[in-house]
């Protein structure tokens, strides 16, 4: 399932910061990782794509057809959306949260049944939460939360997973857990949408990448782009560099103590 955005546009309101001209394409077994600063309209952009939000121009479209034009259910079973880790509006346990992601696929009277339950537990397995099938959603960590929203996600069985900062609240350990499970999605042929704070999770599992600031395309390419002198550094306002270990393996480290970039120009 191809994702192809072009030409996006989105205002929350007059005055408001605008997205403008946005463009990309997502690819089956691709991940595509949308970087950028606070406020720069990633999470503006994530809600465009899963039809939360209504464009003011462009195309939004889901193996060559408009994503306006798809019933909820026809989008659901698309596009699996995770957002930030919310608070919970109501009393539903993990299992239950896990269950819900199987709505696309039953009719609209039908509770989930045997078959469905074994996909939902198989999820909440596979973000290491079994064990938590039977606690409230409001009785967990925020982390806990988050990979709960995930498994979610994955028991939509959707071929597109977009997800928004989906490592924000997660220990190391979980969040290499993550990167891995990422990675293997992608193995298996998901195309996977990924808005990330960690330039780092992109170089690790990322195929492309797109940087947004203000609003607007600030850079797109391979996320080997990422790792060129400078390039976080403008993006980010901040002195960053860029270590290759001894196998190749990439990682992002502050320059405390030099001076900072003072414009945002991409080298
Ligand atoms: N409902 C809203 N009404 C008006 N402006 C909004 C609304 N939601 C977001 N904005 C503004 O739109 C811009 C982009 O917000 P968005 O949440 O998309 O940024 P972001 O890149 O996801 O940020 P962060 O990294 O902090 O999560 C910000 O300037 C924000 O203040």
């Amino acid at each position: 399932m191809r994702l192809a955005v072009s030409g996006l546009s989105f205002a929350h309101g007059a005055g408001a910061q605008r997205l403008e001209n946005i463009g990309f394409v997502l690819d089956p077994g691709e991940v595509l990782c949308v970087l950028g600063p606070n406020g720069a309209g990633k999470t503006t952009l994530l809600r465009c794509l899963i039809g939360a939000l209504t464009p003011s121009g462009g195309s939004i479209l889901l193996d060559g057809r408009p994503v306006a034009s798809l019933s909820p259910r026809a989008l659901a079973r698309g596009m699996a959306y995770v957002p930030q880790a919310t608070q919970p509006a109501f009393g539903h346990l993990v299992g239950e949260m896990v269950f819900m992601g199987r709505s696309p696929h039953l009719g609209r009277l039908d509770m989930p049944g045997r078959a469905d339950r074994a996909i939902a537990m198989d999820c909440l397995d596979r973000v290491g939460l079994a064990h938590l099938a039977e606690r409230p959603f409001a009785a967990i960590s925020g982390g806990e939360r988050q990979l709960c929203l995930l498994a979610r996600a994955l028991a939509q069985q959707a071929r597109l997973l977009i997800l928004d900062e989906p490592a924000a609240s997660l220990d190391f350990g979980n969040q290499l857990r993550l990167l891995d499970l990422v990675a293997g999605l992608a193995r298996d042929g998901l195309g996977i949408l990924m808005v990330t704070h960690h330039p780092d999770h992109a170089l690790h599992v990322g195929n492309r990448f797109i940087a947004l600031r203000g609003g607007q395309m600030h850079g797109a390419g391979p996320v080997a782009d990422l790792a060129r002198p400078g390039y976080l550094s403008a993006l980010y306002g901040r002195g960053i560099r860029i270590i290759r270990d001894a196998d190749g393996t990439l990682a992002c480290a502050p320059l405390f103590h030099s001076p900072q970039p003072e414009s945002n120009h991409v080298p």
